[in-house]
C-alpha cells in the first residue's frame, strides 16, 4: 500500500537538474518525457560528452523519488535515484572496460556518432566492468515542460560562464 500513484510521473517529466557527485563529477539531465532524457556532462572522465533522446526506464518510487535506468550505445549502463524532496541523488554507472581505458572516445555529441559508439561497444573489451556508485547533491532544479529541445542543445564547453545562474 502506498499513498502516491506510482504511475504518475507528472512531478518529474520536464525537470532540468544539475548535480555534483561526491567524487566531484558535475552532470546535468533533462527529463524530456516519461521514457526519454537528454544529458550533458560538465566534468569527470567523460566531461563534455552530451546526448539527446536517450531511451530510459523511469519510475516513481516515493512521493518525490524517481528512478531512471538505461543502457547506452557505448555499452555503459546507468541507474539513478532522484530524490527531489531532499535534493539528494544517487547514481550507479557500469562502465565497460574500454571506456575506462579510453574515455576520450566517448566525448562527443553522441547522436552524430551512434554507429561508431556501437562499433566500440562491439570491439570491447567489456570486462571487467567499472562500477561507479556515488551520491550527488542537486544544485539546480527547474521545470522546462516536456519535449523541449532547447534545454540541452550544446556541449558544456559552449555554455556561458555563469551557467546555470543565467537560467534563473
Ligand atoms: C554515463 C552517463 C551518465 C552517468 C551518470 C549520470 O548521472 C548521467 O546523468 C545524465 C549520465
Amino acid at each position: 500500500m502506498s499513498s502516491f500513484d506510482k504511475h504518475d510521473l507528472s512531478g518529474f517529466v520536464g525537470k532540468h537538474l544539475v548535480y555534483t557527485y561526491d567524487n566531484g563529477w558535475n552532470y546535468e539531465i533533462y527529463v524530456k518525457n516519461a521514457s526519454t532524457l537528454d544529458y550533458r556532462i560538465h566534468s569527470g572522465i567523460v566531461g563534455n560528452r552530451w546526448v539527446k533522446d536517450q531511451h530510459a526506464y523511469i519510475v516513481r518510487v516515493g512521493e518525490s523519488i524517481y528512478k531512471i535506468s538505461w543502457t547506452e550505445p557505448t555499452g555503459t549502463d546507468v541507474s539513478l535515484i532522484v530524490n527531489l524532496g531532499d535534493r539528494l541523488f544517487h547514481g550507479t554507472i557500469f562502465f565497460p572496460r574500454w571506456v575506462i581505458n579510453n574515455p576520450e572516445k566517448t566525448v562527443c555529441f553522441q547522436n552524430d556518432h551512434i554507429p561508431l559508439m556501437e562499433s566500440y561497444r562491439e570491439a570491447g573489451p567489456a570486462y571487467p566492468t567499472e562500477v561507479i556508485d556515488e551520491f550527488a547533491t542537486i544544485t539546480f532544479v527547474r521545470d522546462c515542460g516536456a519535449n523541449n529541445d532547447s534545454v540541452i542543445d550544446c556541449a558544456a564547453s559552449e555554455l556561458p560562464e555563469n551557467f546555470p545562474e543565467n537560467l534563473k
